[in-house]
This record gives structure tokens, sequence and C-alpha cells, in this order.
């Protein structure tokens, strides 16, 4: 793990030109560079740049990531395979606490052959972290996502009393998000995570977000035996991955008038 954050930190020091073979503000490329600092264009400004690339089946993605630094695709490939596995796990446990027919349901299998993204992400130094953010409060698109960060930043909103509360700051540690298509298959029974990114003034942050969801044109909807007769109704509207880009690409997170996805889904009572 330590070793997949030095590789991404060594991938974020590169020259300038070396990264903008990647850039592209294109979200559906697999392989995207990108930054939100942008001098005095925002009145928000958001301290972070990225690299974005999908990395399942890893076999079919590796040979897009930068081939630069020389040890990126090697450390951070076993990463993502085990951050995987991680994600399938969890993905068993959501289904069984849901009491959802595992043969129907099958979250696990699909997320095992559906979409990985990592979201390999950079935050500078900030000046006067408390004025600004690295990201904005989102919350993920995906099923569930796992976060491995260099150092504190990550905070997670608590909707029972309305703080933020900073991610425990074990090095190492994995953090574990549900995303907006578990909230939708439970139909509402788990609720995607709402966080956000904090700076500081003195180091340069790293974090690596890889989010699992299904295949880019697979439907998520709200699992069919937790609907009709004493259940209730549906919740949420069918979405599927390209459904999100098509949104983000239209309307992005920390512009004005921003409507999260998972707000797009809810079906009004
Ligand atoms: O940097 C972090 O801790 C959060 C990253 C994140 O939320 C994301 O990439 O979606
Ligand atoms: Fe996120």
């Amino acid at each position: 793990m330590e070793a997949a954050l030095e590789a991404a930190a060594d991938f974020f020091k590169l020259p300038a030109g070396e990264k903008a073979k990647f850039m592209s503000n294109d979200v559906f490329k697999p392989v995207r560079y990108g930054s939100s600092i942008k001098d005095g264009e925002d009145k928000v400004q958001f301290w972070r740049v990225f690299l974005k690339h999908y990395a399942n089946p890893l076999a079919h993605w590796i040979h897009s990531w930068p081939q630069n630094p020389p040890h990126y695709r090697e450390r951070v490939g076993e990463y993502s395979k085990e951050v995987k596995r991680v994600a399938l796990e969890i993905a068993e446990s959501i289904t069984e606490s849901l009491g959802l027919d595992p043969t129907l349901c099958q979250l696990a299998h699909r997320l095992d052959g559906g979409m990985q993204t990592m979201a390999v992400n950079c935050y500078p130094p900030c000046p006067s972290p408390e004025l600004a953010l690295g990201l904005p409060p989102h919350s993920d698109y995906s099923c569930i996502t796992v976060v491995l960060q260099s150092t504190p930043g990550l905070e997670i909103f608590d909707p029972r009393d309305g703080t933020w509360k900073t991610a425990p700051d074990t090095r190492g540690a994995l953090q574990v998000h549900i995303g907006d298509h578990v909230e939708v298959l439970s139909n509402g029974t788990y609720k995607s995570v709402v966080h956000r990114a904090a700076l500081n003034s003195r180091k340069t942050r790293i974090s690596i977000a890889s989010l699992h969801s299904l295949g880019m044109d697979e439907k998520m909807g709200v699992a069919k035996e937790l609907v009709g007769g004493d259940e209730g109704k549906e919740r949420y509207r069918e979405s599927s991955f390209r459904d999100f880009l098509d949104s983000l690409s239209k309307n992005d997170i920390g512009t004005q008038g921003y409507k999260s996805f998972i707000d797009t889904l809810r079906i009004e009572k």
C-alpha cells in the first residue's frame, strides 16, 4: 500500500509536460489527468490535481496507464487487485445484511466483472487551508469506494449531528465508503457517504480512491425483493455508470448549481 502511495506521489513530481500527455476534460477518457487549481478563475478554489484511470480487468487497462515513473504500473496494479478483493468481500456482507438472495443479487459477482475507477489525487500544501478545500462535499456514484491516504484530510459528514469528522489517520488504513449505487440497490436502507478533502499548509497529501461499480451500461436499480407488497415503493430510478458520466460532463462537481447524482435519481413521493 505504501508502495502504491509512493508511486502515485512520484507521478505528480514528474515535469508538467510529462503529465500533460494525459490531460483531458473528456470524462469518458479511460485515463485522464486534470487539475482544478485555477488561479483566480473560480470563486471557490479546489486545490487538487488528479489522475483517473480504469483498472478492471487489469490486463485490459494497465497498458494505458503512465509508463513513468517506471514502477507506477506494477505498484498501483498490485494495489488495485488487493483493494478489489476488499470491495468484493464488503459487497458480500452488504448483500447478506439486506437479506437479498445471493444467487439473484450477485452484487460481488457483478462488481468483479464491472468497472473499477482509480482516482489518484494530489493535494499540494495550501497557504490558507481554511479558505479552500481539496474536493468539495460529494458522495461517490460507485457501489463501494475504498480510499487510502498518505496523511489525514479525508472528512466524513455525520448526518446525526451535522458535523464533519476527520477520518482516522492510521497510516495505511483503508477507508470504505458506501456509494450512490448501494443506496439505490438497498432502496435507501444504506445511505451513500458524503465526504470532502481538507487541505494542510505543510505537506503534499496523496490519496487513492478506488471506485467499484457495475459495467459501463449495466443498470443499477432497487433490488426487486425490497419492493412491492409490504415493502413499499421504489424510491430511486435505474441508472448506469454511463448515465453518471453523462451527467458529470454537463454538471461538474464544484460548479454552480451542481446537483448531486443521487438527487437526480430520487423518485418524489
Ligand atoms: O482525497 C480524499 O481523501 C478523497 C478523494 C475522493 O473522495 C474521491 O476521489 O472521490
Ligand atoms: Fe469521493
